[in-house]
């Protein structure tokens, strides 16, 4: 799904109403209408207080159309116009007398922290304050008034974004936004929800459809782009029934160091799982036993030294090559690590260590081969482009690092965001599960794998990270957050796969006949 910008938006809006010869009034009036049919849908007429607190721009007209409509019906309603600004906008005055006229019971002007009415914990609130418009921070009693929505411990639903977030700026103040218990969100989700800092500040997000022209909205290229499953089944590889598996490449898994065997054991895992015709792991003589035990399907070559990476030297031609998982720093790896960029042409998955070293050797960047997949942790990131103020900053600086250099940059976390050419994959699947060890050895294989395959990197990346995430969210289910292993996300790859093409109605209809 595409993220839109602030300006986007805003285009998208205008040009909908010029082609559909409609007023910026009568989408207005969409958007609002498909707050009411949703809340109506959950609520059934239940005449719990809500509370809608609306601005005097369009987030208010949206929210003055919903106080309408929830009145018509019968519901149990308090509006309320938030005065900040005497600059109202014409489709926030056109509903204001629309509900004038509705109901004697008009909205009550709020002007200062003075007048702030009683909320109860049972109560809804409806945030229809400030939406994208937002360009400066709020007054002091408007933020007042957002905390007195949170310590109200009301159920608060924000309209289009929790007011007080900017959609294209930090926050400088957090009690200066509304926490939102569910967000409903108009066109596209914005990037706020899915940022380490903003993400917060709502629990839960939905995209109501408006009916923005699908031209624009098809054929508009965004800095920004939502990862699931409708996004990488179009990139998906089927294999034909004649394939056999030279065709689906030879990953070499370079890592490891006394004691940390096991990551490239979990990296070679999870690339033969991820369907890699065959894998080979290069490490220091201490692992070969464990690795053959542990993994019998991988081959093994083994460095000259008993503990440590210190000489890369192999005779197999390798589709692609992870390095750095479990590797360490030594100054013989980096050394050879520096001799091995040189002559390599494969394409490479850099990983843990691996970035590591690039960090204290800022000079072996530009010996990376294009479209060179890089898959920090933010403290790895930090290292290797410097300290950022905020998520805005650290995406600009990522984004300009992986400019630079021509490479595909994946900032790992809640939201694993993949950086290549300008363009921000921000992937949707995984949970706090994916938080426990090996876990990050697991992506380097399942990304290695893929590029194994054919894949070309930032599909690897895009496509490997899903998987990963997904492959997770399937092991969930069984181990709960706690237990879940990085084992278990290889064991469920597979099934991460296979949900690529379920059909759950058609799937559900087949399971009831069978029990029939
Ligand atoms: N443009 C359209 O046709 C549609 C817009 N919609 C709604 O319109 C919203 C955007 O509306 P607006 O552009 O009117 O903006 P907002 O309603 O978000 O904000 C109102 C105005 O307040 C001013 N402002 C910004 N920061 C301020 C501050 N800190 N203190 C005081 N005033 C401040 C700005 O000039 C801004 O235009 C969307 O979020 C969405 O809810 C929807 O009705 C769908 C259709
Ligand atoms: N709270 C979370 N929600 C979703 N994914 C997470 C979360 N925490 C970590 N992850 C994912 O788990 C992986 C951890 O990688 P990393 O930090 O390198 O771990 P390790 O070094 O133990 O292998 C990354 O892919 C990251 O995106
Ligand atoms: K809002």
């Amino acid at each position: 799904m595409k993220i839109f910008s602030k300006a986007q938006i805003y285009e998208g809006d205008r040009l909908t109403a010029e082609r559909q010869n409609i007023s910026s009034t009568d989408l207005m009036e969409r958007a609002g209408t498909q707050i009411f049919n949703w809340m109506h849908a959950r609520m059934q007429g239940a005449q719990v207080p809500i509370h809608i607190f609306c601005g005097i721009g369009n987030n208010g007209g949206d929210g003055l159309v919903l106080a309408r409509h929830l009145v018509l019906d019968g519901y149990n309603v308090k509006t309320y116009i938030i005065n900040y600004s005497d600059k109202r906008s014409k489709d926030f005055l056109i509903n204001y007398d629309r509900i004038k006229n509705t109901t004697k019971d008009w909205p009550v002007l709020l002007s200062d922290a003075e007048e702030l009415p009683e909320i109860h914990p049972n109560d809804i609130i409806v945030d229809a304050v400030f939406g994208i418009g937002l360009n400066r921070p709020v007054v002091n009693w408007v933020k007042t008034l957002f905390m007195h929505f949170k310590a109200s411990k009301a159920f608060t639903l924000s309209i289009d974004i929790p007011s007080g977030l900017f959609v294209d700026k930090p926050v400088e103040d957090e009690d200066a936004v509304v926490y939102a218990g569910f967000t409903l969100s108009f066109a596209s989700p914005k990037l706020v929800f899915f940022l380490p800092e903003t993400a917060k500040y709502t629990v839960q997000w939905e995209i109501l459809d408006i009916g923005l022209d699908q031209e624009y909205t098809f054929t508009t290229q965004t800095e920004t782009e939502l990862i699931s499953k409708y996004e990488v089944l179009p990139n998906y590889r089927p294999r034909d029934k004649f394939s056999h598996k030279g065709q689906f490449g030879h990953s070499l898994i370079i890592g490891g160091s006394y004691g940390k065997i096991g990551a490239v054991t979990l990296a070679s895992k999870a690339a033969l799982s991820t369907g890699a015709g065959l894998v080979t792991a290069f490490i220091p003589k201490c692992g070969y036993q464990i690795l053959q035990t542990a993994f019998p399907e991988a081959m093994v070559i083994t460095d000259d030294s008993e503990t440590t990476i210190t000489n890369i030297n192999f005779d197999i031609e390798p589709t692609v090559i992870a390095f750095g998982v479990g590797i360490g720093k030594h100054v013989e790896t980096v050394k050879t690590f520096e001799a091995f960029l040189k002559t390599n042409k494969a394409p490479l998955v850099i990983d843990a260590d691996g970035l590591n070293i690039l960090a204290e050797n800022k000079g072996l960047l530009k010996l990376l081969p294009p479209e060179c997949v890089l898959t920090p942790h933010p403290k790895e990131l930090e290292r290797l482009i410097g300290a950022w103020a905020n998520d805005f900053e650290k995406l600009d600086k990522a984004k300009a690092f992986a400019e630079k250099y021509k490479i595909v940059l994946v900032i790992k976390g809640a939201n694993t965001i993949t950086i290549f050419n300008n363009k921000q994959f921000v992937n949707t699947t995984g949970n706090p599960g994916l938080a426990t060890a090996g876990s990050g050895d697991v992506l380097t294989g399942i990304i290695t794998g893929l590029i194994s395959q054919g894949y070309h990197t930032l599909s690897a990346a895009i496509f490997g990270v899903y998987l990963h995430g997904k492959a997770a969210d399937i092991a969930v289910e069984d181990s709960g957050y706690e237990s879940l292993l990085a084992t278990h996300v290889i064991e469920n790859i597979g099934k991460a796969i296979v949900d690529l093409f379920a059909q759950p109605e058609q799937h559900e209809a087949a399971q009831q006949s069978q029990e029939n």
